[in-house]
């Protein structure tokens, strides 16, 4: 297995089933993780075991015995492999706050997920936290309700860079353009291991204040900037030599897909790369699916094939180089394609 997919596969498994999770999320609410991390307690030592009926606490505790989180009867303690999975405790959180969120509105609106994808994303209680029109000013109030989807993404992105950018090809690349790039996590990445690399962040008002934060003083922050834009309505900054779209396109129906692929046409010197790197469609449907997939799933049907993408930007003039793919918790594909020099 490579090596940085463990993450993703350590979380994944503790999430594997919805009651394992929620009782993750309560022993990590309760305060359990915290105490058990530095020593094994009887089960009635544990920090407000005494205000749970028996049955509950046998339940919380058996809960997470079999997801592999505790072990032990007399005396409990965090197993081994939980205690690698808490390394990576920022990407565990933002899973688990996501999926229990999205579970809700998969109890009550399976039959529309099925059947209209997009009425579901519409009426989906979980994406009004992800109001991105609540990112097009920072007043004190939208950075706040910015910042809580921000940080989730900005977990995942963490975990995910590293197993993307081997495939992303920028040993030549000096300036590049993260559209919708969030609070610069990737960019700072890319930053941080290509020391000739320079990166500006594309992304809403609100969006690109967090980031500012998340990135300063970190090693890499001094060749990353943020241009905050609403790509809709305004240009990209340019000339670059790399564009990159990292889960952004998805988010679009195909003619704003297309509008932006022309933007980054734009904005690129001929000769440019633009890279679109996205979750592939590919998800075995007819096997058990861990609870933990729900965050994927409900995504599905907006994610498109490479095929799909090497059509919009063969239809811009570009030349598409390689499609490159990499499992994290679902396969990711990298389509690279290259702006024509005249
Ligand atoms: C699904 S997130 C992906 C973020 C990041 N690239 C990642 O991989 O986690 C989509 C990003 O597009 C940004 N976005 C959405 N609408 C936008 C717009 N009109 N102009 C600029 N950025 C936009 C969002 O703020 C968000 O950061």
């Amino acid at each position: 297995m490579n090596e940085a997919a463990k993450p993703f596969r350590g979380v994944d498994a503790v999430l594997a089933s919805e009651l394992g999770a929620r009782a993750l999320d309560r022993a990590l609410v309760l305060g359990w993780i915290d105490r058990l991390a530095n020593e094994d307690l009887e089960p009635r030592e544990l920090p407000k075991a005494a205000e749970l009926t028996p049955t509950g606490l046998a339940l919380l505790l058996g809960q997470l015995k079999a997801s592999g989180v505790l072990e032990g009867a007399n005396s409990i303690g965090l197993t081994a492999g939980f205690r690698q999975v808490l390394e990576a405790r920022d990407l565990l959180e933002a899973r688990l706050w996501f999926l229990l969120a999205i579970a809700k509105d998969v109890h009550e609106r399976f039959a529309l997920l099925l059947a209209d994808p997009g009425a579901f994303v519409q009426q989906a209680e979980v994406f009004r936290l992800f109001d991105y029109s609540r990112a097009l000013t920072t007043s004190p109030e939208h950075l706040a309700a910015t910042a809580r989807w921000v940080s989730y993404t900005t977990a995942l992105t963490k975990y995910e860079g590293p197993l993307l950018s081997p495939l992303l090809g920028l040993e030549a690349t000096r300036k590049l353009l993260d559209v919708g790039g969030n609070s610069g996590e990737f960019a700072l990445h890319l930053a941080a291991i290509h020391p000739h690399l320079s990166a500006t962040v594309v992304d809403l008002p609100a969006v690109c204040q967090l980031g500012a934060r998340n990135v300063v003083y970190r090693p890499g922050a001094e060749r990353v900037s943020f241009a905050p834009r609403d790509i809709r309505a305004e240009r990209l900054p340019g000339p670059v030599d790399t564009v990159v779209f990292k889960s952004v396109l998805h988010d679009w129906p195909e003619d704003m897909a297309a509008r932006f692929i022309a933007a980054a046409r734009e904005a690129l010197y001929p000769g440019g790369r633009l890279l679109i790197v996205e979750r592939a469609p590919e998800l075995a449907l007819d096997q058990p699916m861990p609870f933990s997939m729900l965050a994927n799933l409900i995504f599905l049907p907006f994610f498109r094939p490479a095929s799909a993408y090497a059509k919009l930007l063969e239809a811009q003039g570009f030349v598409v180089e390689t499609v490159r793919s990499v499992v994290l918790d679902m396969p990711f594909q990298v389509i690279a394609a290259r702006k024509q020099a005249i």
